[in-house]
Parts: C-alpha cells; structure tokens; sequence
C-alpha cells in the first residue's frame, strides 16, 4: 500500500466515528447555517505573489515539526504579518491536525482559511464548511475522475474554492478538465515523499493563464518564493519553513515582502 493509501484509509476510519456522531443531514445542515465562505480567488488574485501560511503540526516524513500549542496564536501571527491564506492540515493521524485547530484559526483571522486534508467524501466537503473553511483541498491523485468532478462541484455549490492539487501533466490534465480554478503543483511527491522544486516550473507554463497557480511544499525562504514566481506562482504554500523557523511571524514576513518586492515577477494576469 502506498504512503498516500494508508493514509486515506486512517482518513476514512476516523471519518466513519466522526459521522457516527454527526450524521450526514445534520452536518449537511451545519454548513448550511455558517457564515458564508470568504472569496478566496479575490485574494488569491491580488498584486504580488502571495503567501499561503499552513498550521502543521507534523508531517509523514519528518514526524513531529513544532507543537504548536495555540493554532490561533499562529494563525494570527500569520495573518498580521501578511499571509493572504490560512491553511490548516486538519488530518490527526500523520499530521497532528484536527477541525479544532480549524475553529479555532478561523475565529480570529478574517483572510480565507484552506482546510487541508484528504478530502474523499462528500461528508468531509460539507464538514468543511460547517467549520469555517472557505476552500478545500482536493488531491487528484486521491480521487478517481469522476469523484474530482462531484466533490469539486460540490465545493463550488457551497461557495467555497477548491485547490486541486497535482503532481505532474497527467493530474493537470485531469484537474483542468474538472473545472479546477485554482490549481496547486505540490513539490512532495505523496508516493516517495520526496521533494522536487523542478515539478512546479514543469507543469505550470502548461496551464491557461486563467488558472490560479499555486507552488506547494519545500519553500525555504524568499529565494524559493521568487524562483517559483519566475515560473509564474501566484502564491506559495509553505509550512515546515514558517513552524520550524522560531519566528513564523517574521518568516512570513520575509516572504511577503519578497512577494511584493517590484524585483519580484508577476504572475501574466
Ligand atoms: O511543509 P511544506 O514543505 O512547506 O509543505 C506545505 C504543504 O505544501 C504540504 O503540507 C502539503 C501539500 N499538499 C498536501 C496534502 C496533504 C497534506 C499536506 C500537504
């Protein structure tokens, strides 16, 4: 079984106590009562490269990478030093999240908050929304087309963005062809773990121009951030770097700045 297998199937085990005692309709019914979710491609689109800051607590490959006592100290840290986007693993079993941490970031930040996890149902879509979340990941390479389509068109019927995550030409195919607006290429391949910074400058001149580009994973600092805006990133996606840094606010700092720096490269749009 591949690392990205065993996870969904710990995914779907945790996912089957939760629905025991959330059932379907009453979830259903909590994410239509939240307030509505935060245009994230507005955000998204702004000038400059933007920051996406994750709350990670740990990570499959390195175990743990911070303890991270009070997600919404970190959230708003991230937040008031310029990140355009809260993301928060809410996976427990390898990554140490929960939808606690997402409560709780999403009570005290204002920008969009991406829930990240191994979304393969349609409870987990509504789930989201019930807390808070205004954009969903969704991995093309979990997920057989035809689910990409429903959960994407899911995610959209609620107001919420999806960031549909790839790993080569054939996932971005697949992604452009569900109707993915905001595509993320993720440098950690989810079979060996490892991290290629090449993936993104080799997938992203392939997609329209339209299409929100984000870059995922191994970003160190500002000379990563501004190599994958050379290769068109509309926006970063970091989290070992800002957790491991012990100073994220700073961290983030950094990156914003670079980010807005004239030098930087701008996306074509
Ligand atoms: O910690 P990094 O290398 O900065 O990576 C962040 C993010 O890209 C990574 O956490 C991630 C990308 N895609 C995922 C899918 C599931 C879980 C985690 C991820």
């Amino acid at each position: 079984m591949s690392v990205l297998e065993s996870i969904i199937e710990g995914v779907r085990a945790d996912l089957a106590e939760r629905e025991a005692d959330v059932p379907f309709e009453l979830i259903k019914e909590r994410a239509a009562l939240a307030v509505p979710a935060r245009d994230a491609i507005a955000a998204l689109r702004a000038p400059g490269v933007g920051v996406i800051a994750e709350v990670k607590r740990s990570s499959p490959s390195k175990g743990q990478l911070a303890e991270i006592a009070d997600p919404a100290e970190l959230a708003k840290d991230y937040a008031e030093a310029g990140a355009r986007m809260i993301s928060v693993l809410t996976e427990r079993r390898r990554f140490g999240g929960s939808l606690a941490d997402l409560d709780a970031v999403r009570a005290v930040v204002d920008v969009p908050v991406l829930r990240k996890d191994f979304v393969v149902t349609p409870y987990q879509v509504h789930e989201a929304r019930a807390h808070g979340a205004d954009v969903v990941l969704l991995i093309v390479a979990a997920l057989e087309q035809n689910a990409l389509v429903s959960l994407l068109d899911r995610v959209e019927s609620l107001g919420m963005t999806a960031l549909v995550e790839v790993h080569n030409e054939e996932e971005a195919d697949r992604a452009l062809q569900a109707g993915a607006r905001v595509i993320g290429i993720n440098a950690r391949n989810l079979h060996t773990l490892e991290v290629d910074r090449e993936v993104f400058g080799r997938i992203a001149p392939g997609l329209p121009n339209a299409v929100l580009k984000i870059a995922e994973s191994g970003v160190r600092g500002p000379s990563d951030l501004m190599t994958y805006a050379g290769a068109g990133a509309d926006a970063v996606l970091v989290g070992e770097g800002l957790v491991t840094s012990g100073d994220p606010r700073t961290a983030v700092t950094q990156l914003v700045t670079a980010g807005s720096h004239p030098a930087c490269p701008r996306p074509s749009r």
